[in-house]
């Protein structure tokens, strides 16, 4: 039977291992914190990470990195984005020559402005990357609720063979081979729900919510598309469709960041939001390709206290008219 190996013990990790355990295939979770393995190990939950949700008895957990890594016939690499250059080089020495390794992080490297699978390939071949994104909250992962996300590898075949190897009767997963297109909707996504949940907090409404996601999507097609992704991998699951899962509301925790800063809410203590981390690089971005992105560019304002909220909702209402289009 081929062993799956699952990098990162937090809510996502726990979620597809749980997932796959469930589906019967052999899974081990590696959890840096060793107080997440006695507990995962212990009482079958994960109760820092995912709480209130049960783990399958045949799922393993370890801290130990090379225990988890051998024999493994495929690796998914779940922790956040702007850890991936501290664990690739364990990870790529430890893990199997044939495996092939699943990016599942949503977010732009911080500083070089580099995606998951730019940094992997400084380590691992390409041909044995592949990118898993798509409208997919960990907690609807693990309860067992049905969700479609995108897998994409470079080959056809081999993102037609990891998306049958991962799928189950609830997660059904599309075969791409836009790994770019996949990554950029996975971490622009993530800006945008920002925005979203600042309108709500500041009580602008649902109209200007639904502007948001509209002239958001327009965004995240361009940058996306001058990025090299293809059209159709922007409006469909990993771009379009997460777009729409993140902005629905605080289950999301970039929109709940978002919404505690329209409030003026203390930030502290709050969860993994990884467009935190992105937005600046992806404002970036799209200065760099001429790109006009303004919810974008605001977004990283607010984030570097260079604009207030109110401040920016009147700018962006107050630049010049323009056709739809454009
Ligand atoms: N939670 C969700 O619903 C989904 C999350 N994602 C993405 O998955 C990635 C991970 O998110 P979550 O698991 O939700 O975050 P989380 O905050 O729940 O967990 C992060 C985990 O990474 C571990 N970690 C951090 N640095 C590490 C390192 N250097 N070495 C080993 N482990 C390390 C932490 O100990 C923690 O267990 C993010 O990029 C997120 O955008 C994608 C789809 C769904
Ligand atoms: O990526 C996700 C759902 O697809 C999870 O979104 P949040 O990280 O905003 O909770």
């Amino acid at each position: 039977m081929s062993r799956i190996a699952v990098i990162g013990g937090g809510a996502w990790g726990t979620a597809l291992a749980a997932l796959e355990a469930r589906a019967g295939r052999e899974t081990v979770l590696y959890a840096r914190d060793p107080a997440t393995v006695a507990d995962i190990t212990e009482t079958r939950r994960n109760r820092r990470y995912l709480p209130g949700l049960d783990l399958p008895p045949a799922l393993r957990a370890t801290s130990d990195l090379g225990a988890a890594l051998a024999g493994a016939a495929i690796v998914l690499l779940v922790t956040p984005a702007q850890t991936l250059r501290e664990i690739l080089p364990a990870l790529a020495a430890a893990c199997p020559a044939e495996a092939p390794l699943v990016l599942c992080a949503k977010g732009i490297e911080r500083g070089t402005g580099r995606f998951a699978s730019e940094i992997a390939a400084e380590h691992l071949g390409g041909a044995r990357i592949a990118v898993l994104s798509g409208p997919s909250f960990a907690a609807d992962v693990a309860a067992g609720l049905p969700t479609a996300v995108t897998l994409a590898a470079a080959a056809p075949d081999a993102a037609d063979r990891l998306a049958l190897a991962l799928s189950t009767e609830t997660f059904r997963i599309y075969a791409s081979t836009d790994i770019l297109g996949v990554e950029a909707g996975g971490a622009l996504k993530n800006v945008l729900a920002i925005a979203a949940g600042i309108v709500a907090g500041r009580g602008l409404g649902a109209s200007a919510g639904a502007a948001v996601v509209t002239r958001g999507l327009g965004e995240l097609r361009r940058l996306g598309e001058a990025l090299g992704a293809r059209p159709e991998t922007m409006t469909g699951l990993s771009g379009l469709g997460d777009l729409v899962l993140t902005c629905s509301g605080p289950q999301s925790r970039n929109f709940a960041y978002g919404l505690a800063l329209g409030r003026g809410a203390d930030l502290a203590g709050l969860k993994l939001a990884e467009g935190v981390f992105s937005a600046a690089m992806a404002a970036d971005l799209a200065r760099r390709h001429g790109i006009d992105a303004p919810l974008i560019a605001t977004v990283a304002a607010i984030l570097a206290d260079e604009l207030s909220v109110d401040e920016a909702a009147r700018r962006l209402l107050s630049r010049p008219l323009k056709r739809e289009s454009d």
